[in-house]
């Protein structure tokens, strides 16, 4: 059991009782948090809440890291939107996990399209990992190094880099980027995942080899963009989580989120989320070194998902109008707190009814 698990939050923590951060570290996680994107925060509601570190003790920028905002054409690097999320998290206190150096997606042309031999494109990848990094460096608690390296069945997945490069690259990647900023935890992050299968047994191989060759690897990035309804029993989960744990890396979830397959959702479904998301939370919980949940975004006002799954949603913890789902409550409810003190301590939240 967690040391601070033993103790009640609303014994340590009256004055900010209810508040997920501030909940989820009496619980002995290091943090809860979201992802944000620069667009958003020209919303000042939602940067309000988002600035809040007493709920959102960690942030993540949802795209201002990736290859095509920070080397758009080659050799030229830019930091700008990256740099707004980083300033926020320094501003508010807020920890900060960096996402992503190498991933098949969000790629420019010229990288994706480029024409590349094996030398020419590590070259690459390397400079790109020791440009972002070091720019970053000593900001960034986590990096997810690379992203998605494989398909659902456990194969490689095809990508210019392992075309180009083979296996290869991804220690070459973990490599270059723990000479470019060694306090940073580096992590492997990827979907499916989220109990046993092929894919996360792939997972499990990849850490195995990197840590036999002696490669740099901190731990392992569980996504979990979850379906209500579908998402794995809590004990599926706690034993998935614990196989990665037991080759001596921690685990997180990184980009949690639990989408309705047609919205919107009925109050049983809504309840069905609720339930989902209780037990995402009581997974990481039951593993010592799950060190904490983040939320891919924490209002469907901005949730990638209708965009990129049409006609499914409602997949985060706050409604568009910033009221508070079952789920956010059932949430509160895991990490020791009670709805009624939320109620009480987030005055500046709606509550929704549900
Ligand atoms: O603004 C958005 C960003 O928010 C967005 O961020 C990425 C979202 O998630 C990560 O990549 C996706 C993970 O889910 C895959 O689909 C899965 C297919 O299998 C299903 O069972 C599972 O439920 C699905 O989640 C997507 O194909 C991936 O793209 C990625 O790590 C984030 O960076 O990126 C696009 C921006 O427009």
């Amino acid at each position: 059991m967690r040391a601070s698990s033993l103790f009640s939050a609303a014994v340590l923590l009256p004055q900010a009782f209810g508040q997920l951060g501030t909940l989820a570290k009496a619980k002995g996680l290091a943090y809860f948090g979201s992802a944000t994107e620069i667009g958003e925060l020209t919303d000042t509601a939602y940067k309000a809440i988002i600035s809040d570190n007493t709920e959102f003790g960690q942030i993540t920028p949802g795209n201002s890291q990736k290859w095509d905002t920070t080397e758009p054409t080659q050799g030229s690097f830019s930091f700008t939107n990256g740099d707004v999320i980083t300033a926020l998290a320094a501003k508010n206190s807020q920890l900060l996990r960096c996402h992503t150096l190498v991933w098949h997606s969000q790629l420019p042309s010229w990288v994706s399209g480029g024409t590349w031999t094996n030398a020419t494109l590590t070259a690459v990848m390397e400079n790109h990992i020791t440009k972002v990094m070091e720019h970053y460096k000593g900001q960034c608690m986590h990096w997810d190094v690379v992203n998605e390296g494989f398909n659902d069945d456990g194969t490689y997945r095809t990508s210019i880099f392992y075309t180009t490069i083979g296996e290869a690259y991804i220690p070459l990647a973990f490599k270059a980027a723990a000479a470019a900023d060694p306090a940073a935890k580096l992590y492997y992050n990827d979907y499916n995942i989220e109990s046993s299968g092929a894919k996360s047994t792939a997972t499990q191989r990849l850490v195995k080899s990197l840590k036999a060759q002696g490669v740099k690897i901190d731990g392992v990035g569980v996504q979990a963009h979850l379906i209500v309804g579908l998402t794995p029993s809590l004990a599926a989960q706690t034993a998935n989580l614990e196989a990665f744990t037991a080759l001596g890396v921690e685990v997180a979830y990184t980009e949690l989120d639990i989408r309705h397959r047609s919205v919107p959702a009925s109050t049983k479904q809504l309840a069905t989320q609720a339930n989902d998301y209780a037990n995402t939370f009581n997974a990481c919980l039951a593993v010592d070194a799950c060190v904490g949940l983040t939320i891919w975004d924490w209002t469907d006002k901005y949730s990638w998902i209708p965009t990129f799954f049409p006609g499914q949603g409602q997949a985060c913890l706050y409604n568009e109008d910033f009221t508070k789902k079952p789920a956010y409550h059932a949430v509160v409810n895991v990490l020791g707190g009670s709805a009624s003190a939320t109620k009480a301590a987030g005055s500046s939240y709606v509550e929704a009814s549900s």
